[in-house]
């Protein structure tokens, strides 16, 4: 890692890294206040899934603003043991989630399982960046130091996010929402054939990722001078799942918002959580147990309010030690949901994290 690295949010159009720590936040009003008073001119980190809980914001001593990331050499694997929720435990959760949906509790609960994984030796974040980077082309690897959130000090959220929450650039705001999945591979590592042609023909699918659309345009339209949503999604792939994705642009009308606070007013989407959001968030407590940095967002804010967010799925928490990971992987449940299909939706979520454990010639299947 680049000395004192401690901060990255990294894609083909930018590398934003931060190095030392100048001031720490642990709540998103903090890290505001602070924006607004001028006393600090960037800030990065994590916003938990609950974005009116601890945060993990830092102020960095240097930004800097190049090119491209390196991918790192891929040597071998560093998993020594994999535990995953069990397939059954999960498909009980969807169950739970589908009979919460058909009492009229929510629409829509996006339900997760864990990987806990302990490592083979001592591993550091920026290897663990230079893996994310060299397996997971194409998504926005992302590094945020937890330090700053009580109970994860020295862990490190790091991980391949595919899905933009959102990217301000003056007065110009892009989402690009992801919602609907299906594995491009099955349990055997064949590819699955019109995966995506079924995945974009899916009522399902279409239902499941219109949660997403309305929630934003309820939210944005009142802030957007100029909006513009396609009617229809499009098919994206990530090196393990086919997604339904809609980009989003919109005028502000009053730019002066920032980036800090779109992420904060945006996240969790149902895309992470579900809907109605409140709803949706006691249930998801009620059937996996408190959430914490898994399916919040990372991304930064500078002084004039631009910045760039990622919602933090596929990604893992790297512990103090730096020899034990736990990641997680989720999918959406709508009425018609089938749970073996969401058992098969989470395996292939979790490939993004074990591709960038394991050794690139022997993947490290979830249910090792
Ligand atoms: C919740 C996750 O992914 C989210 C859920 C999706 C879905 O339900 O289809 C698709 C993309 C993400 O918004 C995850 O990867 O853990």
């Amino acid at each position: 890692m680049p000395a004192g690295l401690s901060f990255l949010l990294s894609n083909t159009d930018l590398n934003a890294r931060g190095f030392g720590v100048r001031a720490a936040f642990g709540s998103v009003a903090q890290a505001r206040e602070a924006l607004a008073a001028g006393t600090v001119d960037f800030v990065g980190g994590a916003l938990g899934f609950d974005t009116g809980g601890p945060a993990s914001l830092i102020a960095p001593e240097r930004v800097d603003f190049s090119p491209a990331a390196t991918p790192a050499t891929v040597d071998g694997s560093v998993v020594a043991e994999v535990s995953v929720t069990p397939d059954s435990v999960h498909r009980e959760r969807v169950v739970r989630a589908l009979d919460a949906i058909a009492s009229g509790a929510a629409e829509k609960v996006v339900v997760a399982r864990s990987l806990g994984a302990s490592l083979t030796r001592a591993v550091e974040p920026a290897e663990l960046i230079g893996r994310f980077t060299a397996t997971a082309g194409g998504s926005t690897v992302f590094a945020a130091d937890l330090s700053a959130a009580p109970g994860h000090d020295g862990n490190w959220l790091i991980g391949a996010s595919p899905e933009l929450l959102l990217r301000k650039r003056g007065s110009i705001l892009q989402c690009v929402p992801y919602a609907g999945s299906a594995p491009k591979f099955d349990a055997g590592g064949r590819p699955v054939p019109n995966a995506a042609e079924e995945l974009s023909r899916s009522a399902k699918d279409l239902r499941e990722h219109a949660y997403v659309v309305d929630y934003l345009r309820d939210l944005l339209q009142p802030l957007c001078s100029r909006i513009a949503i396609p009617d229809r999604p499009q098919t994206i792939s990530t090196n393990h799942v086919w997604h339904l994705a809609t980009p989003i642009t919109g005028e502000l009308a009053d730019p002066t918002i920032t980036a800090l606070e779109l992420a904060a007013l945006l996240s969790p989407t149902p895309a992470v959580c579900g809907t109605p959001t409140e709803a949706a968030a006691r249930i998801i407590e009620e059937v996996e147990g408190p959430r914490e940095f898994y399916a919040g967002t990372v991304g930064w804010c500078d002084a004039a309010g631009d910045g760039e967010w990622v919602v933090s799925i596929r990604c893992l928490e790297l512990d103090s030690s730096r020899t034990r990971v736990s990641a997680w992987a989720g999918g959406g449940i709508v009425a018609g949901s089938d749970p073996d299909a969401e058992v098969a939706e989470t395996t292939a979520k979790f490939q993004t994290v074990l591709s960038a454990l394991a050794d690139a010639d022997r993947p490290v299947r979830a249910d090792a």
